[in-house]
This record gives structure tokens, C-alpha cells and sequence, in this order.
């Protein structure tokens, strides 16, 4: 392996090759200011045999695209490009699944002991598990506000690549390199003719927050009632549901002394008008894999309860949510239920299925 600082070039890792991996890829390679490698663990030889069809708001029409280097696996990208300067974490970040992300990534960090771990990922509660699976590695939090989704080769990216990057932690206790990391990932990012827009972001969390605003209603409840955004909208929700849900999750981060733009609430019931968009989750529930409801619904849930905070629309939407989950879990295999377990008093049965099965 060659060393990182023996090439002039930053080398740049992307774990997770969906709708936002693969615009953020093609946003470095079209900059050309370091070496992409773009792991992708499903579809491998369908994109390293004909590359990507892409559709992109941005970028326009592309066939047959390809990053630099393409990798089947974390641990052959790490063997056969690595070390790498920067780990770009777009994965889904779903801690109950079989496998988390902090140990998909731990290949590509181990060999990569200078490497900054930015996490391009949604929802809340990110940062916390990263920085203790690998303490001796920077780790900034970006948030991409992008419209992109991956079908079998194809990726639609319909919103432009928008990203917030900071560092998490609060003021003063900020590793000494954040500044200067996110200074330079920023240089090799942002494309000179302004196609993409990548900026500092001094309040991450409050950007994680506002984002929150969208994607705990409107990812929860489409996946929920599998329709998209504006089929929602046709039966006369903005006003019943999504508004006042979208004012529970301001109430929630007010808590913990996040004060939300309350404009939000307008641009983000708007934000879609007539465009028939199915978010993320909703995607995911439709495709019969396992959803972000966690990092979506779930910390926050946790945070209002734990404050106290009233959340009659959200409680809801969490509990009949966890359900699909465990329904997906169960069709794919993660668990069998053996009948007899679950035979005697059902108030039991949660903790039943959670010391036997999880
Ligand atoms: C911004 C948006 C709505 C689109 O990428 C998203 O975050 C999601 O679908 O999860």
C-alpha cells in the first residue's frame, strides 16, 4: 500500500453507494482535486463492468459513469487504494440492523490511522457511537440536503447536492484539526462553477435539527402509509397532521436548547409541492430493506421523553413505525419466532423477544 502523503493528491473513500454516495462522488471526480474510491457492496459487477446511468438536475445525462476506483467490499477498497485522508460516510445509519456502520467502516479506518471519518448521514445521534468506536480519528458531521435516489445502476437525482459540514462538538471542544479538515475537504469538494455548494457549517446541530423538521414527518409517515410526499398532501394533511407534527420536533429540539427557524415548517411542507417525492424511508419500506427509523424518529423520541416533552402525533407514528420495522426484520430473515415463546401474559412479550431474539 502507498502511503497517503506520499501522493499529491488527498485520497477519498465513499462508503455507501445510493442516491447520495454516488452524486458526492461525481461532485470530487468532476473537481478532479483528489483520488475517489467508491465502494459498492451490492451491484458491484453491474457498475464496475457498465458504471452508472445518472440523471442528475446538476450534471445532466451520464452513461456508463465511474469514480476513479471502484471497490467491492470496505476491506478490498482499504487493501487495494487505501490508506485513505478522508472516509466519506453515506451509508444508511440504521444501529439495528445486523451489522452498524461503525463496524462496516472499521477495515477502512484501522488501515488509515491519519484518516477524518465525515459522516454524510441523516437523522440524530451519529457522531456519539463513531467517536467511541474510533477515538483517535477526527470526525465531522455533514448533512446533505440532496434529492437522489439509486436504482439498480441508475441514480435520479432530482435536488442539487447541498452540504452543511462542521464539527459536532461545541465550541471549544472542537478537535484542533476540524477547522483546518473541514477547510481543506471543502477545497476539494465544492466545483469552481458553483454546481454543487458545499459551506462551513459553525452550528451542525442545529442544521441536523431543521433537516429533523422534514425527515422525521415526512420520511415516518410516508413509509408508513406507503405513498409519497404529495399523494400525502392530496388528502389535506399540511394542516392536521404534518404541521403540528413538524412543530413536536421543534418542541423537541428547544429542549435540549436548540432554538429550530420556524420558517422551516412552511419551506419544508412546500419544498416538494408537485414533485411526487418519496423520501428515503420511504424508498427503503418499498424496497423491503431496513429503514433509518432510529436515527429518525427513535433518538428524538428518546430526547422527549427523557425532557418531558409532549409528542401525542410523533409517539404514534414511532410506535406503529417500529412495527413495519420488525416486519421487514422478520422477512428478511433477521429473527424466527418460535410460537411457544410468546404464550403467556403479552405484557411480557417485549421483553420476551428482546432477551431471546435481538
Ligand atoms: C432530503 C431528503 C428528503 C432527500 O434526500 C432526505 O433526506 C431523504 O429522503 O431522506
Amino acid at each position: 500500500m502507498t502511503p497517503a502523503t506520499s501522493v499529491t493528491k488527498p485520497k477519498v473513500l465513499i462508503i455507501g453507494s445510493g442516491g447520495v454516495g454516488t452524486i458526492s462522488a461525481l461532485s470530487l471526480t468532476t473537481n478532479n482535486k483528489c483520488e475517489v474510491t467508491l465502494v459498492v457492496r451490492s451491484d458491484y459487477e453491474l457498475i464496475s463492468t457498465k458504471g452508472y446511468s445518472i440523471n442528475s438536475c446538476t450534471y445532466g445525462e451520464l452513461t456508463n459513469w465511474k469514480p476513479h476506483n471502484v471497490a467491492k467490499s470496505v476491506t478490498d477498497a482499504a487493501e487495494r487504494f487505501g490508506p485513505f485522508d478522508y472516509i466519506l460516510v453515506t451509508t444508511k445509519n440504521i444501529p439495528d440492523a445486523s451489522i452498524t456502520c461503525e463496524q462496516i467502516i472499521k477495515p477502512a479506518v484501522d488501515s488509515s490511522p491519519e484518516s477524518v471519518i465525515i459522516l454524510l448521514q441523516n437523522g440524530l445521534g451519529v457522531e456519539k457511537p463513531m467517536y467511541a468506536a474510533f477515538p483517535n480519528h477526527l470526525v465531522l458531521s455533514g448533512i446533505s440536503h440532496i434529492g437522489s435516489t439509486y436504482y439498480h445502476g441508475h441514480v435520479d437525482n432530482k435536488g442539487p447536492d447541498n452540504v452543511f459540514l462542521g464539527d459536532f462538538n461545541p465550541e471549544g471542544k472542537r478537535h484542533p484539526l476540524s477547522q483546518s479538515k473541514i477547510e481543506e475537504f471543502i477545497s476539494i469538494y465544492q466545483n469552481p462553477d458553483n454546481k454543487n455548494k458545499i459551506v462551513l457549517d459553525e452550528n451542525v446541530q442545529k442544521t441536523r435539527w431543521e433537516k429533523l423538521i422534514y425527515n422525521s414527518v415526512f420520511n415516518t409517515i410516508t413509509a408508513l402509509v406507503n405513498l409519497d410526499v404529495t399523494r400525502l398532501q392530496i388528502n389535506g394533511v399540511n394542516e392536521d397532521l404534518i404541521r403540528p407534527a413538524m412543530l413536536e420536533v421543534i418542541a423537541i429540539a428547544k429542549s435540549v436548547g436548540v432554538e429550530c427557524d420556524a420558517s422551516k415548517v412552511d419551506k419544508f411542507i412546500h419544498i416538494g409541492d408537485g414533485l411526487f417525492y418519496a423520501p428515503s424511508m420511504c424508498i427503503d419500506m418499498r424496497k423491503g430493506q431496513l429503514m433509518e427509523l432510529e436515527i429518525i424518529l427513535g433518538n428524538p423520541m428518546r430526547i422527549a421523553r427523557e425532557n418531558g416533552v409532549s409528542t401525542p402525533i410523533l409517539s404514534v407514528i414511532y410506535s406503529l413505525l417500529k412495527m413495519v420495522q420488525f416486519r421487514i426484520k422478520e422477512e428478511r430473515g433477521m429473527f424466527e419466532l418460535n410460537q411457544e415463546d410468546f404464550k403467556g401474559n403479552s405484557d411480557d412479550y417485549a421483553r420476551i423477544f428482546h432477551d431471546k431474539y435481538v
